[in-house]
């Protein structure tokens, strides 16, 4: 028998909301885990993401009825209430009912009454209107589930009707975005291929992307031979600004999962490598895997280190081109990691910033005479951005930044690479370059 898809559900969120664990992550161990249908499964990741995505909502939805309760109590209500408001095909009294039936099993008789309880006084009345909030700020926070310190920080990095723009951005689902690998196929070829099965469209910024609203592409024969791969189109940009030549020698000093390192080895023929950094073996393997079913092993050396040992461990000259796509925030990925909103370590900008330049400081020295190195985050905010280059570059004059361009004009802002979740329906992402005189 199928064990219960909301019990399941129910799971996850306690341990991304209560005990910190990564939503996607922890999704995919309990599914793997648990004895469900793939309609069940559907269920849960439903749930689940929908659940955590709009929790603060959820949560103000049924204030009024709860003074205080158990964490696992809450996100029980957070679940239920979500199935009420946006799943129209779940039944109110099939999500009541299954509530009640968790909180039975879960608690005892007196919670399982008391979540009665609350949803019946939920229903029965109308819904809140985000109206009764006065404060203009806090009523976003609320409406788009995102916590009030970092909606503060929104409007005061981009004003009130970008941050709108954005957190309405945010709440669409994310599109699969592929990117084709040009050295087994190219473009239009695989586009064609694709277009049989699915609704596809040519990226608007990523000469080798394609997107479509939906589909597995995982499973997709041309995915495991190599031909296509999962990348977001923004972070597909990366490896044209590099404009790694076939002889490269080449640091990619953060570089699991290895979605840039095995883009930039496309460009190099058998002369060239990339010294591929990253901390921590299990992710070294993931670089290791995207290389084989991309062809690109024989050009990628993988190195378990920490960047801020870079020159100790190589040395001067050693690299013609440096790519720094750095530990950050993630704030870009909102849209596909809803759980970041509510981590704490994700708002500590002076902590981020330090071992984003400590690694730059570092791996600078590795770089030849007019050597190229580029800086990259999935996050939109200064701090990781355009600060860390400026502090870079006040401190060594012997760098200078390179311009970017793009066709796409909105994409640049002072020489850089800037991309909002909204503009193009990507995720977040900044990518500068600076040159070693
Ligand atoms: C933004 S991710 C890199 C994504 C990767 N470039 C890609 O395109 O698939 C940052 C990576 O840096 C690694 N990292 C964090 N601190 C590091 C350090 N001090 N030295 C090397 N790698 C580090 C993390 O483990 C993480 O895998």
């Amino acid at each position: 028998m199928s064990n219960n898809p909301r019990r399941v559900a129910l799971s996850v969120i306690n341990d991304v909301l209560n005990n910190n664990a990564y939503a996607n992550i922890a999704l995919n161990e309990k599914i793997k885990s648990e004895n469900l249908t793939e309609l069940d499964k559907n269920l849960v990741t439903n749930l689940v993401y929908g659940t955590i995505s709009k929790k603060l909502t959820l949560d103000w939805y049924t204030k009024p009825y709860v003074k205080k309760t158990k964490k696992w109590v809450k996100n029980l209500l957070a679940m239920t209430v979500y199935q009420i408001i946006y799943m129209d095909r779940i039944p109110t009294s099939a999500a009541v009912d299954e509530a009640v039936k968790i909180a039975k099993k879960q608690g005892d008789q007196r919670l399982s009454g008391f979540v009665n309880g609350v949803l019946r006084n939920f229903t029965r009345a109308d819904f809140r209107s985000f109206d009764e909030i006065s404060d203009s700020t806090e009523k976003l926070s609320i409406q788009y589930s995102m916590p009030i310190d970092l909606t503060k920080k929104f409007v005061k990095s981009f004003g009130f009707e970008k941050t709108v723009k954005i957190f309405r951005s945010i709440e669409e689902p994310s599109r699969a975005s592929l990117r084709v690998n040009t050295t087994l196929t190219d473009v239009t070829t695989e586009f064609n291929k694709l277009a049989r099965e699915f609704d596809v469209e040519l990226s608007e910024i990523s000469p080798t992307g394609i997107v479509a609203e939906s589909g597995h592409f995982a499973d997709l024969l041309d995915f495991n031979d190599g031909l296509i791969t999962i990348q977001d189109e923004s972070s597909q940009l990366v490896a044209t600004v590099l404009d790694a030549q076939p002889t490269d020698r080449i640091l990619d000093a953060c570089a699991a999962p290895g979605g840039k390192t095995v883009h930039i080895a496309e460009y190099l023929s058998e002369a060239g490598y990339i010294e591929a950094l990253d901390l921590y073996d299990h992710k070294l393997r993931l670089i290791r895997q995207n290389a084989e079913r991309l062809h690109q092993s024989e050009k990628i050396r993988l190195t378990k280190l920490d960047a801020r040992q870079s020159f100790e461990k190589f040395g001067p000259d050693s690299f013609d081109k440096i790519l720094v796509d750095a530990p950050c925030s993630g704030l870009g990925l909102i849209r596909r990691k809803p759980d970041i909103r509510y981590r704490k370590e994700t708002t500590d900008f002076a902590d981020l910033q330090k071992v984003q330049l400590d690694i730059l400081e570092n791996t600078c020295k590795t770089l030849v005479n007019s050597g190229i190195m580029v800086y990259s985050t999935c996050t939109i905010f200064d701090e990781e951005n355009y600060q860390v280059i400026e502090t870079f570059l006040a401190k060594h004059p012997e760098f200078e930044q390179v311009p970017l361009t793009h066709e796409k004009s909105d994409l640049v802002k002072n020489g850089c690479l800037f991309i909002t979740p909204d503009a193009y329906h990507t995720d977040g992402f900044f990518i500068a370059k600076l040159r070693k005189k």
